[in-house]
C-alpha cells in the first residue's frame, strides 16, 4: 500500500463520512471505497434526511452532491443543505458534476472546505477526506487549548507587580503606553533577567489582544529539528516522530500575541518561514497543503547580538526588519538604581509569605550593599539574592550579612585604578546619564545631598536642567 493509503487509512481511525447523494449506485460505488479503506459509512438520499443523520449520527464529515434531484443542475439545493451544515461544525467535501467549476466556487465561498469531481478519481478523493479529517481534529484540539489558556485562573502579570519608577524605566513606560495598543511588532532588546518577557506579556495586557492568549516560546529550549512543528504544529504521520497531532504555536495565538524569545537562536534555515508568516500572514501545517492564515502579534526578545549575528551571516536582515518595527532596550540593573528598593521591597515581601515570614524589612546598609553590586544577573540574580536572604533571615531586618554578597563587584564592573577626581566625575556623569539628567535621584543614587551634587556638577562643568 502506498504512503497516501497508509495516510488515510490512519487517518480513517473509525471516522465516519455521511454520504449524501440521491442516486444509490454513486452511493454504493463510495460506501465500498470508503468501507474499504477504514471509515464508517452512513448515508442520505434526500435533503431531509442529511439534516437527520447529521444530527443524530454526528458524522465527522459529510459528502454532498450539489444536486440531489437528478434533473436539477442549478446547485441551489446543495448549497441549501450546505448553509445548514455549517452550523455543526463538520466539514463538507462537495461533489459536483465534470465542469461546473462556478458552482464549486459559490460552494468554497460558502464554507464547504473542498470539492470533487464526479467521475472521481479515488486517490484524489481520499487524500482530500483525510486530510480535511485531520485539519478538523486539529481545528478541535487547538479550540480545547485555547478553553484550557482562557480558563487560566490568573495571568504571570497579575500576580507580580511591575516595578518601573527609575528614570529608565519611566521612559520606557511611556513608550509601552503608546505602542501597546498598536499591531506593531516589538522586539525587546537587554541583558539577561532584565525583564523581556515580563514585559511582553505587560505589552499584550496593554493592547486590544488581552483576552486572547499570550503564548510564549523560548526559542533557545527548541532542538532544530523540531521548530517548524513547534512554531506550525504537525499533522499526525508528517514525519516519523508524529504520532500524534500537535498544534502550532502560531495557531494557539491566534488572535492574540506570541512571544518569540531569544530570537536570536533561531536557526538560519527556518527564518525565511518566519519571515513568510510576518509578510503574507501564510503559513502551512506540516504534513499539510493548506495554506492557514495567522492573526497574532509578534512580539520577540533577545538578550543577542542581533547586529553582530547580521555581520556573521547568522540572522537575515530581511527578518529583522520585520521584527524590529519597535525596538525596546531593557536597562539593566545597575542603571535603574532608584528601582533598587521597591524591587527589594516587593521581593522581600513575595518570599516572606512563602517561608511565612512577615513583615521583614531591609538595613540602609543593606539597600547600600545591593546599590553597589553590579548584578550581572539583574532582576533575577536579585531576586534569588532575596530569596537566600528571607531564608536565612533571623529577626525581622535584613542585614548585609545575610545578603551573602562578596566584595568581588568592583572588578566585575570593570572600574579601573584612576586618579580619584577623575573617577568622581566620571561616577556623577553616569548617575546623570541614567537618570535622565534628574538631579535629586542622581545625588540619591550617589548617596549624597542635592547640594552637595549641584557643587560637583558646577565643578566638573556637568551640564544640568
Ligand atoms: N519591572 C519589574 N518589576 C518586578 N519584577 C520584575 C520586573 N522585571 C522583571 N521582574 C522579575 O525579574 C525576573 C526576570 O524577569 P524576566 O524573566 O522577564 O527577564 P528576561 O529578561 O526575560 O530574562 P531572560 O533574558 O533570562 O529570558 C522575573 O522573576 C520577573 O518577575
Amino acid at each position: 500500500m502506498n504512503t497516501a493509503n497508509n495516510n488515510t487509512r490512519s487517518n480513517a481511525n473509525n471516522a465516519t463520512v455521511l454520504i449524501a447523494d440521491d442516486d444509490e449506485d454513486i452511493r454504493l460505488a463510495l460506501d465500498l471505497l470508503l468501507s474499504a479503506n477504514g471509515f464508517k459509512v452512513i448515508e442520505a438520499s434526500d435533503a431531509k434526511q442529511v439534516v437527520l443523520q447529521t444530527q443524530r449520527q454526528k458524522p465527522d464529515l459529510v459528502l454532498l452532491d450539489m444536486n440531489f434531484s437528478r434533473d436539477t443542475t442549478s446547485g441551489q439545493e446543495g448549497l441549501d443543505i450546505l448553509k445548514q451544515l455549517q452550523q455543526s461544525n463538520i466539514p463538507v467535501i462537495l461533489m459536483t458534476a465534470w465542469g461546473s467549476i462556478e458552482l464549486a466556487v459559490k460552494g468554497l465561498q460558502q464554507g464547504a472546505c473542498d470539492f470533487i469531481e464526479k467521475p472521481w478519481n479515488k486517490a484524489k478523493l481520499l487524500n482530500s477526506i483525510s486530510q480535511q479529517l485531520s485539519h478538523n481534529r486539529l481545528k478541535q484540539e487547538h479550540q480545547g487549548y485555547r478553553q484550557l489558556l482562557s480558563s487560566k485562573p490568573q495571568s504571570k502579570l497579575q500576580n507580580k507587580n511591575w516595578i518601573a519608577e527609575s528614570a529608565a524605566m519611566q521612559a520606557i513606560e511611556q513608550l509601552v503606553m503608546q505602542i501597546a495598543p498598536t499591531d506593531a511588532n516589538v522586539l525587546i532588546l537587554g541583558e539577561n533577567g532584565t525583564g523581556k518577557s515580563l514585559l511582553a506579556e505587560r505589552i499584550h495586557q496593554l493592547s486590544s489582544r488581552e483576552d486572547n492568549p499570550f503564548i510564549a516560546v523560548n526559542m533557545a529550549a527548541i532542538p532544530d529539528n523540531l521548530f517548524e512543528s513547534e512554531l506550525f504544529g504537525h499533522q499526525k504521520g508528517a514525519f516519523t516522530d508524529a504520532k500524534q497531532h500537535r498544534v502550532g504555536r502560531f495557531q494557539l495565538a491566534e488572535q492574540g500575541s506570541l512571544f518569540l524569545d531569544e530570537i536570536g537562536s533561531l536557526p538560519l534555515n527556518l527564518q525565511p518561514k518566519l519571515l513568510r508568516v510576518l509578510e503574507t500572514g501564510h503559513y502551512e501545517i506540516l504534513g499539510s497543503s493548506q495554506t492557514e492564515h495567522a492573526n497574532v502579534r509578534l512580539i520577540s526578545a533577545t538578550n543577542a547580538n542581533l547586529n553582530q549575528l547580521l555581520k556573521d551571516g547568522e540572522f537575515r536582515q530581511d527578518l529583522l526588519y520585520r521584527l524590529n518595527t519597535l525596538v525596546i532596550t531593557m536597562p539593566p540593573l545597575r542603571e535603574r538604581l532608584a528601582d533598587m528598593q521597591p524591587l527589594s521591597e516587593n521581593f522581600l515581601q513575595h518570599f516572606g509569605q512563602k517561608y511565612q515570614k512577615s513583615s521583614l524589612t531591609l538595613s540602609s546598609g543593606a539597600l547600600k550593599k545591593l546599590q553597589q553590586h553590579s548584578w550581572p544577573g539583574n532582576i533575577r540574580e536579585l531576586s534569588h539574592v532575596i530569596e537566600r536572604a528571607v531564608l536565612l533571615a533571623t529577626t525581622t531586618e535584613i542585614g548585609i550579612q545575610q545578603l551573602l554578597l562578596d566584595t568581588t563587584d568592583i572588578e566585575s564592573t570593570g572600574v579601573t585604578l584612576q586618579p580619584l577626581e577623575q573617577a568622581e566625575q566620571q561616577l556623577i556623569e553616569k548617575a546623570m546619564q541614567v537618570t535622565n539628567g534628574q538631579v535629586i535621584e542622581a545625588a540619591k543614587i550617589l548617596d549624597i545631598s542635592r547640594n552637595a551634587l549641584y557643587r560637583r556638577l558646577e565643578k566638573f562643568n556637568i551640564h544640568y536642567e
